[in-house]
């Protein structure tokens, strides 16, 4: 399976994913600068955490012109996976190619820490590796991770099961059903605020976040 890492000027988690992928995983690993624009060996795309553009505007609003989303975009449309880490599921969210926003966080200021989160569900690439209503703790970092979305919207997210991560316990950002990741409703795009990159290694506190990335050896692909 090749794994294809977007850099964005202003990523800072794209190593941390490659170090999960290529030296952990073993699996074909492929930094694509973002001004990239063949694509087509790529199996799963990942759009890493990180300050793209600086944060400028809003979180990953500049990013989503980088030449590379009209790859990532076409990718998604084949019904191939694509994952948005912090910082890559806010420009998922602001290319469409998922539902709602990350606003600014309930308490205004940013947030780092270990976070306890529920597994929705288990029938996607994903997610299989976990329990249904598995407990799991991921990392947290970010500013603007309070998800948002329309009052129609949330009820078709809620409704088409496309939640897969909500926080237990303590709300940390303030989003809406405390979402914490969605798919769309297809399910071979994923967004979402903790960082399973960083938790992928007994060395730095926990390998929860290793079992979503092994997951995705089982199924390369998942129909529309
Ligand atoms: N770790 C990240 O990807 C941070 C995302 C974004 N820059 C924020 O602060 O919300």
């Amino acid at each position: 399976m090749i794994f294809g890492v977007v850099v964005f000027p202003g990523s800072n988690c794209d190593r941390d994913v490659a170090y999960v992928t290529r030296d952990i995983m073993g699996q074909p690993t492929r930094m694509i600068w973002h001004q990239e624009t063949d694509i087509t060996e790529i199996d799963v795309i990942v759009l890493p955490g990180g300050f793209s553009y600086g944060d400028y505007l809003r979180c990953g609003a500049i990013a989503r012109f980088s030449p590379i989303m009209q790859q990532v975009i076409e990718h998604a449309n084949q019904g191939k996976l694509v994952i948005g880490i912090c910082n890559g599921f806010q420009v998922l969210t602001e290319a469409h190619l998922l539902p709602g926003i990350l606003v600014k966080n309930r308490d205004t200021h940013f947030i780092c820490d270990r976070l306890p989160l529920k597994v929705e569900r288990n029938d996607l690439p994903w997610t299989q590796l976990y329990a249904q209503d598995e407990i799991i703790t991921l990392p947290v970092a970010h500013g603007e991770g309070q998800f948002f979305a329309s009052e129609q919207t949330l009820t078709e997210i809620e409704g088409n099961n496309q939640v897969l991560f909500r926080y237990v316990g303590n709300n940390p950002n303030g989003s809406q059903n405390r979402i914490a990741g969605i798919c769309n409703r297809q399910g071979n795009v994923l967004g979402m605020m903790p960082h399973p990159e960083r938790s992928a290694d007994n060395l730095v506190g926990g390998t929860y976040g290793l079992k979503l990335f092994q997951g995705l050896l089982e199924s390369v692909t998942i129909r529309t």
